[in-house]
């Protein structure tokens, strides 16, 4: 768990973050959006101290970070790097053998976990001998992301993580992340410009504008219920295509018309709107289950007018 509280910190004149406070629960993925400057990359690195706030305090897992040797809180907390940040001059084995190292683990258990986690983010071994620049720009990624998870630490901080990758790669890999068994129970802080990245991956977003935060919560919060202009012109223009992302079948299911399933095989209820346009544009129609059971079957048609009710109905509550 991750407590900010009144945070700030300047550099010179410039007030980079104020007062920002926030809580990131267990398990969560806290995304920091905002224009370029806003503070979010000030506001992660406050978190495992690689700067040091002016005011404010921050806590993790129940412990005042300000109390605790900077080495010792880094070692517990997988950080991600802006362009991976790996050592060119070391093997990517060596790369991710630097914090088991330093915690003093036996040279067979470095093995045989960088083996585990190389095999988890789809990397083969035959990697781990190589230098980062021998590697593409999406295996270096992942190779960032192995040297984060090597101890399995329980909070992740990670500064535009796919920054560094070409719009298709970053789309795959994207994908991919949100599928991450090792991902799943870690508490995240994660910094980043791109709205889609933020809507497709965050459990809450935090928008940020010139060092303060102007809205917390949800992707459905955010689009839905904008609290300020700024953050309401902020998604302005993506507006439609975040909505097909972050609407699911789940949230319009009981606008769809019954129907009798024509099809043996069906697709779960918890896939966007957006996946099942996509799949309707090679079939007539498919057959959805929702988890009890019950199931439909679906055509552009209908899918459309539920999507547009349910848009209205967000727009009267
Ligand atoms: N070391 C520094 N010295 C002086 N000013 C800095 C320093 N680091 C950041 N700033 C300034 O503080 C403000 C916040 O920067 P920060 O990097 O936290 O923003 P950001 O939202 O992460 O931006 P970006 O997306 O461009 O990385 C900016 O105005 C930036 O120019």
């Amino acid at each position: 768990m991750i407590k900010v509280e009144a945070v700030s910190k300047s550099y010179g004149n410039t007030l980079a973050v104020k007062q920002v406070s926030f809580e990131v629960s267990e398990g969560e993925n806290l995304i920091l959006l905002g224009t370029s400057g806003c503070g979010k990359t000030t506001t992660l690195k406050m978190i495992n101290r690689l700067i040091t706030p002016d005011a404010g305090n921050i806590l993790v897992n129940g412990k005042d970070i300000a109390k605790e040797k900077p080495e010792v809180l880094r070692r517990g907390i997988g950080y991600v790097l802006q362009n991976t940040g790996l050592f060119p001059h070391y093997t990517v084995a060596e790369n991710i053998a630097i914090v088991p190292k330093l915690l003093g683990w036996e040279k067979e258990k470095i093995k045989s976990r960088s083996n585990e986690i190389i095999e988890k983010l789809h990397l083969s071994e035959k990697y781990l001998s190589a230098y980062p620049g021998e590697l593409s720009g999406g295996q270096q990624q992942r190779v960032g992301l192995a040297r984060a998870l090597v101890t399995d630490p329980s909070v992740l901080l990670m500064d535009e993580p796919f920054g560094a990758l070409d719009n298709v790669t970053r789309t795959s890999i994207r994908k991919e992340f949100k599928g991450l068994e090792e991902l799943k129970r870690k508490t995240m802080v994660m910094v980043t410009h791109d709205i889609h990245e933020a809507f497709e991956l965050a459990d809450r977003i935090c928008l940020m504008n010139k060092g303060e935060i102007v809205q917390i919560g949800t992707p459905k919060d955010l689009l839905y219920k904008p609290v300020t202009d700024f953050a309401k012109n902020f998604l302005a223009s993506e507006k439609l295509s975040l909505e097909f992302k972050i609407i699911s079948m789940d949230d319009i299911w009981d606008l769809i018309p019954s129907s009798e399933p024509v099809s043996a095989t069906s697709l779960s209820s918890s896939v966007s709107v957006w996946d099942v346009m996509d799949k309707l544009q090679s079939a007539p129609s498919l057959v959805v289950k929702n988890p009890s059971g019950e199931q439909k079957n679906i055509a552009f048609s209908a899918i459309t007018e539920a999507f547009k009710r349910y848009q209205k109905k967000q727009s009267h509550e």
